[in-house]
């Protein structure tokens, strides 16, 4: 049955396309633009370039099923037969797109964080009634796509055990069930899916476990157990990968051993060899070349690994820690960068490279360990925390506030961006171009404040913004304006669906030369009596959504921008500027998966942004906003941000946020509107959020606003929306003042 394991591989590839070409066939084809065919030709483009690039970089053991019109999670769900009855639909890619996006009146699934990285998955619903049934469609026909090429692939599929930890109950499900429980029914689906593969002559297939390297109960172990006790003992299937990745498998290592998968992938990047000798017998597919960073691997280092698990353990295969979706194409074209900059970075098409390169060095060397090098350790390094010392108590800052903003009940704000239209983001691709110039493009930016705060005094918003025209992002602006960043031309990594970021390359020290966001908050205070709320991004976000030197502790990191963010939080009081927001959405995204290693983050992030902020007056309203994760896991360091103002989302996941939240000490804004979605809510249905809100946050403290900035919204979505948000509140305002009286 099992051919040799081929001697490198990767776990999985960027698929948006070099120059995001998935992205615009996309947008192309939901907009009405082009059609399905020409979609799956641009679709099947891409898959044919990532597999000729990879044989040609000398990789061996090309994977297949790695591409995605949307997510490869959804893609699991749908392979199943997990498509909830509102989604069904006569055309397969409308059903599917339905589930990702919405259709009309009907809300997607929930999208949230892929474990600790910025991409984002859609959470399958699962029921006790949910019917599996096998779609094998979308993995065979890549199969033979390749093949027709002449290249002989490994099938990736997101594996039961993370599958169904990964989705929700569906609505209805009866109270303590929980996906998990429907194992035995998925595995059978899988069992017919190994058996079409093998049929289809397919030698090797890849089941993801990433879940395997969080803690998990004894139940949770015994699941993969008995998922991969059953998969193993099939008697017609190719040889099974199971592939963890993003830190150690811990207690799932010897489980795992127990079973008879053919191969079990480590990363030794996040994780360690620890326990490796289990594994004798089968074959070790060795992450060394981090799928997570955009450091050129340490060659010695990384062979030392190699040689030390083949020596415990017996057969190993050089891999990447993880898929490379989460790097960007290809350094070669940043041609912008410092050179000297440029030779320490690889991309996923290096990362390949150096996997071919380690796959060879490891044949030609007959040996154990290599002398001279012992498995790496940690190098120590001091710590330079700084202890902030605290702003003035809540209530005496709420009362210097009260008298300094003079703001009504429940008032009205934004997270920050409007929307981004094509005419700005076309301004900003001229100018990087140099079609037009800097002043050209400034007074683009000017006017865009003019209409947006002009826009939020009509609709008699409370605390205004000035709109975010200037960002290209909320993370990459920043980077652009600190020392110590680079930022990439092409280096485009997918966030979730079509949307893409360039994640900025932290190399060097940070540092603040001069202020950045004042003189838009100043000119855009300039136009308006109104508050104008100053607008940074957190110390622990701009860090997490960038690529991160890896010489220092990520603390350290984090508190050299927190100096910088410090320094602009000053110059904006400064100018005039009396509310400030910081916000941190991937506070959440860094928790480690490990609980013992969650409170020591917790403390220091914290302490980062609480350094960030606390050189603000008690005058002063500090806000912040967090968006993307649940909030519930993270509420005691919420509250210990000690922020004013804190706004967070929550128009789709209302009971369980408010549940959460609700005894909240300080300001709370929880979302009245999904700005995820086109759909523009009615102010009945605000109206109706606010009251359910106000059941659990007193008046004086509840905020009205969206769930998160809107710069992906149209102006008229956004319009409608607002003028619905300012009327609900309005009315429920006078039903409070009416019930006083
Ligand atoms: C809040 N979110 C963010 C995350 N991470 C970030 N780094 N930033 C975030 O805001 N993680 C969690 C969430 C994820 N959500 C999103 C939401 C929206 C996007 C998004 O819209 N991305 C854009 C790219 C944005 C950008 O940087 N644009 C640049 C480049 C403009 C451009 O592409 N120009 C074109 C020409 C113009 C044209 O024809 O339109 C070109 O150069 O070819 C800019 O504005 O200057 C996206 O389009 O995907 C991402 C994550
Ligand atoms: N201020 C940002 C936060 C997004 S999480 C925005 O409004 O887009
Ligand atoms: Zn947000």
């Amino acid at each position: 049955m099992t051919s040799s394991f081929p001697a490198s591989t990767a776990l999985g590839y960027p698929r948006i396309g070099p120059d995001r070409e998935l992205k615009r066939a996309l947008e192309s084809y939901w907009e009405g633009r082009s059609s399905r065919a020409g979609l799956e030709e641009t679709a099947r483009r891409v898959r044919e370039d990532t597999w000729r690039r990879l044989a040609a970089l000398g990789l061996e053991g090309l994977p297949s099923n790695t591409f995605s019109y949307y997510d490869q999670v959804l893609d699991t769900a749908v392979l199943l037969g997990a498509v909830p009855a509102r989604y069904r639909h006569d055309d397969d890619l409308t059903t599917y797109f339905a589930m990702a996006r919405g259709a009309e009146g009907i809300a997607p699934l929930r999208m949230t964080k892929w474990f600790d990285t910025n991409y984002h998955y859609i959470v399958p619903e699962i029921g006790p009634d949910t019917v599996f049934s096998l779609d094998a469609a979308k993995p065979l026909a890549e199969v033979r796509e390749a093949r027709a090429l002449g290249l002989e692939t490994r099938p990736v599929v997101v594996g039961p055990v993370t599958f169904l930890l990964l989705s929700q109950a569906a609505p209805g499900s009866p109270d303590g069930f929980a996906p998990l429980d429907r194992l035995d029914d998925a595995v059978e689906v899988y069992a017919r899916l190994l058996a079409e593969l093998a049929a289809e002559g397919v030698g090797w297939v890849q089941l993801d476990e990433p879940a395997l390297v969080a803690d998990r109960t004894a139940a949770e172990l015994a699941a993969v157990e008995a998922a991969y006790g059953r998969l193993g003992r099939l008697e017609n299937r190719p040889a099974l990968l199971v592939a963890s990745y993003f830190g150690d498998l811990g207690d799932a290592l010897p489980v795992l051993a127990g079973t008879p998968v053919e191969a079990v992938g480590l990363d030794l990047v996040r994780g360690t060899a620890h326990g490796v000798e289990a594994l004798a017998g089968k074959t070790v597919v060795a992450g060394v070349v981090s799928g997570r960073d955009v450091w050129r691997t340490d060659r010695d280092r990384a062979l030392a690994m190699l040689l030390a698990v083949r020596e415990r353990a017996g057969r190993v295969v050089v891999s990447t820690s993880c898929s490379l979706l989460h790097v960007p194409y290809d350094v070669e074209r940043e041609t912008g960068l410092d050179p000297a900059l440029r030779e320490r970075l690889a991309f996923a098409e290096q990362k390949v490279a150096e996997v071919a390169d380690l796959a060879a060095l490891l044949a030609a060397t007959p040996g154990r360990h290599l002398p001279g090098h012992s498995a790496p350790e940690d190098r120590p390094h001091p710590s330079r925390v700084r202890a902030a010392e605290g702003r003035a108590p809540y209530a005496v800052r709420a009362a210097a506030q009260a008298e300094h903003l003079k703001l009504p009940l429940l008032p009205v704000t934004t997270i920050g961006s409007f929307p981004q239209t094509g005419e700005l983001r076309r301004a900003r691709a001229a100018l990087a171009a140099g079609e037009i110039g800097e002043a050209a493009y400034e007074s683009m930016v000017r006017a865009e404040i003019e209409q947006v705060i002009a826009l939020q005094e009509r609709l008699g918003l409370d605390v205004l913004v000035h709109g975010e025209p200037e960002r290209n992002d909320m993370v990459q602006y920043f980077a652009e304006h600190l020392d110590g960043f680079a930022v990439t031309r092409h280096g485009w990594v997918q966030s979730y669906g079509s949307r893409c970021t360039r994640p900025p390359i932290l190399h060097g020290d940070v540092r603040r030369a001069e202020p950045i966001t004042v003189r838009w908050a100043e000119y855009a205070q300039s136009l308006t009596s109104k508050p104008v709320k100053g607008m940074l991004t957190g110390p622990v976000t701009i860090v997490a959504w960038s690529f991160v030197r890896d010489d220092l502790p990520l603390r350290e990191v984090v508190f050299q921008v927190a100096d910088a963010v410090r320094e602009e939080v000053g110059d904006l009081e400064e100018a005039g500027i009396r509310v400030i927001q910081v916000d941190e959405p991937a506070l959440r995204e860094l928790v480690p998966l490990r609980r013992a290693e969650q409170a020591a983050y917790l403390e220091w992030a914290v302490e980062a942004y609480r350094w960030a902020t606390s050189g603000a007056s008690e005058h002063t309203q500090i806000h912040t906003h967090l968006c993307y994760s649940d909030a519930d896991e993270i509420l005691a360091a919420i509250d210990a941000l000690d922020a004013d103002v804190t706004s967070i989302e929550s128009a789709r996941s209302r009971g369980r946020v408010l549940g959460a939240v609700g005894a909240f000490p300080r300001g709370l804004g929880p979302g009245v509107y999904d700005i995820h979605s086109p759909r523009v809510p009615g102010a009945d249905e605000v109206e109706h959020l606010l009251t359910e809100a106000l059941r659990t946050v007193p008046a004086e403290r509840l905020w009205v606003n969206p769930d998160c900035g809107l710069k992906t919204r149209s102006y008229e979505q956004v319009e409608a929306a607002l003028a619905n948000v300012v009327e609900a509140a309005a009315r429920v305002r006078e039903r409070l003042f009416r019930d006083v009286r």
